[in-house]
């Protein structure tokens, strides 16, 4: 499991850990593990250290002053190397010391520092690091937008990326690698800051952080969570999973979630709704019925809404009305949004959403109109879907505090957050997902980990996981794009992926 931690909580846990070593120890862990970094990308990319060029750029704090005391020790590898200093007057003055006795030089013109970007073998990022505010300052702009010949490691943080949140609030330095100090900052592994920065290498410095407030899932961790059936099991105990989707317009929708369903680890998937005969014609093993929820057999989880249509609004209120975990997606969304939060507030068995940022945008609005079917009208605009997916972390958290529901919010980087506070992010995904169908694939299969009795947190963030490593499968020839019924195809190549690398000695 790979941890992440706000600022406010690493600034507390360094100052723990200063208050009992000598000055300087932490910067000198960061420096060293940053510096053995480079002159490994330094060896793969030109055989060895000695004679690179390395560009440090250096802002006015502590970031910088890791990347001048790093840019040093290449230095004394025999690196030629300038620092250009971005705010001259208030560089880490013992850094630049010692990155002039190694022999760095000094550049101060922004002209020769643009030219010594350009054509560097390496570049070290140290404008700004977990005290950055807002996008790069305009005297660092040229630099994001200057091309580069070689590699970008960005110290820390990209800067102008938001350690606590990704988001970019203007100009921000893109990466090839970042290394970070100590822990993950959330802003590492959500998009749109989790694109800024490359491959995330963490360095340990010896903090003793709190519990962490956001997770990514690895592999292990995922393994760990699946629905294995032991000796005793049986479908029933394995859990059934109910699938209330598709409908006269969107037929298609009710195959691609029964599809996803199948491949979740429950031991049985019933069908309701307007498309029974072509779900049991493509899958003999579904079980069927015409209608709605409420006349269906039992099931331990719901889901509703993919491709629902017109009967999405029965659906879901009879799916409600069951005293089991209930998914909501697509027109079960929309529904949900009409009707407000107010529509879950009596319910005992959790409820677990799964929007894109359309969506998201229609449930928070639904929210503050408390429900726009019962707002007369006068409530807010609804926000922007591309404002929503620039501040991820944000827009699920709100989304869960508003309707006591755990969110999945789909699109570049998965966020699953719980209304208790936790919250996973999802590293495996890939754009390749953009494709139509792909949503109701992840919502079927979502369902039916919740039926095998993984809470809302657990189903939702294993479910975003095995979709984003089926995509990277499902391919038919490597690179080329997938389909919805591929991914879910390829879902058993993801458990074996997870459940083998797990069991790998040392795992
Ligand atoms: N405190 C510690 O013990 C350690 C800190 N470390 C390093 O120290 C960094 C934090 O250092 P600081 O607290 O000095 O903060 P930073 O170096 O991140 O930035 C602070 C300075 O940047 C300026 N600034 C803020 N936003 C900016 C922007 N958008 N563009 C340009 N300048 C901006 C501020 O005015 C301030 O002077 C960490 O990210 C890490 O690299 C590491 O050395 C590990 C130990
Ligand atoms: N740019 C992207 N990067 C990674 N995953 C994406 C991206 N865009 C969409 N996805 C994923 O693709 C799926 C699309 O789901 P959805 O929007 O519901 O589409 P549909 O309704 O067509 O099934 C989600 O799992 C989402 O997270
Ligand atoms: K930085």
């Amino acid at each position: 499991m790979r941890s992440a931690h706000r600022v406010d909580q690493v600034r507390a846990a360094e100052a723990a850990l200063m208050a009992r070593l000598p000055g300087g120890t932490l910067m000198q862990r960061a420096a060293v593990g940053l510096a053995a970094t480079c002159a490994r990308l330094l060896t793969r990319r030109r055989g060895r250290v000695y004679g690179s060029r390395v560009v440090v750029l250096a802002g006015s704090g502590d970031n910088g002053g890791d990347a001048l005391y790093a840019g040093a020790a290449l230095a004394r590898r025999g690196a030629r190397v300038s620092a250009v200093l971005l705010a001259p007057a208030r560089a880490h003055a013992a850094g630049l010391a010692a990155l002039r006795a190694a022999g760095g030089r000094v550049v101060l013109e922004q002209e020769v520092g643009l030219a010594d970007f350009s054509r560097a073998d390496l570049v070290l990022d140290g404008i700004v690091g977990i005290g950055g505010k807002g996008g790069l300052r305009p005297e660092a702009q040229p630099y994001a937008r200057a091309g580069r010949a070689g590699v970008v490691v960005a110290v820390d943080v990209p800067s102008g990326v938001d350690a606590d949140t990704g988001e970019v609030a203007g100009a921000a330095l893109r990466a090839d690698v970042t290394v970070c100090f100590g822990t993950y900052k959330p802003g590492l592994l959500i998009d749109p800051g989790a694109s800024y920065a490359g491959a995330v290498q963490l360095v340990g410095i010896g903090l003793e952080l709190p519990a962490a407030e956001v997770v990514a899932l690895q592999h292990a961790d995922v393994a760990g969570l699946l629905p294995v059936p032991g000796a005793e099991s049986d479908k029933y105990r394995r859990g059934v999973v109910g699938v209330a989707a598709g409908s006269a317009r969107y037929p298609g929708a009710a195959l691609l979630a029964v599809a996803g369903a199948l491949r979740g680890g429950a031991g049985a998937v019933r069908y309701v709704g307007t498309a029974a005969e072509e779900v049991v014609r493509r899958f003999p093993e579904a079980l069927v019925t015409e209608g709605g929820p409420a006349g269906a057999g039992r099931v331990q989880a719901w889901v509703v809404g993919p491709g629902g249509g017109e009967g999405a609004e029965r659906a879901l209120a009879e799916a409600l009305a069951a005293d089991v975990p209930v998914l909501v997606d697509a027109d079960g969304l929309t529904e949900l949004a009409r009707l407000g939060p107010g529509a879950l507030a009596g319910r005992t068995a959790p409820t677990l959403l799964t929007p894109h940022t359309g969506e998201a945008a229609r449930l928070l609005a639904g929210a503050e109109n408390g429900g726009s079917a019962g707002g007369g009208g006068g409530g807010a605009r609804p926000p922007a879907a591309d404002e929503l997916a620039a501040a991820r972390l944000g827009t699920a958290r709100r989304l869960a505090a508003a309707y006591r529901a755990t969110v999945l919010l789909k699109g570049s980087t998965t966020v699953v957050a719980d209304p208790g506070g936790a919250v996973r992010v999802n590293p495996t995904g890939t754009s390749w997902l953009a494709t139509a169908g792909s949503g109701d694939v992840l919502a079927g299969l979502a369902g039916s980990l919740l039926a095998a009795g993984r809470s809302p947190l657990d189903a939702a963030s294993v479910a975003a996981y095995l979709h984003g490593l089926a995509a990277r499968h499902a391919a038919a020839t490597p690179g080329a794009p997938v389909t919805a019924l591929e991914v879910a195809a390829a879902l058993s190549t993801a458990w074996n992926d997870v459940r083998s690398a797990a069991a790998e000695p040392g795992a």
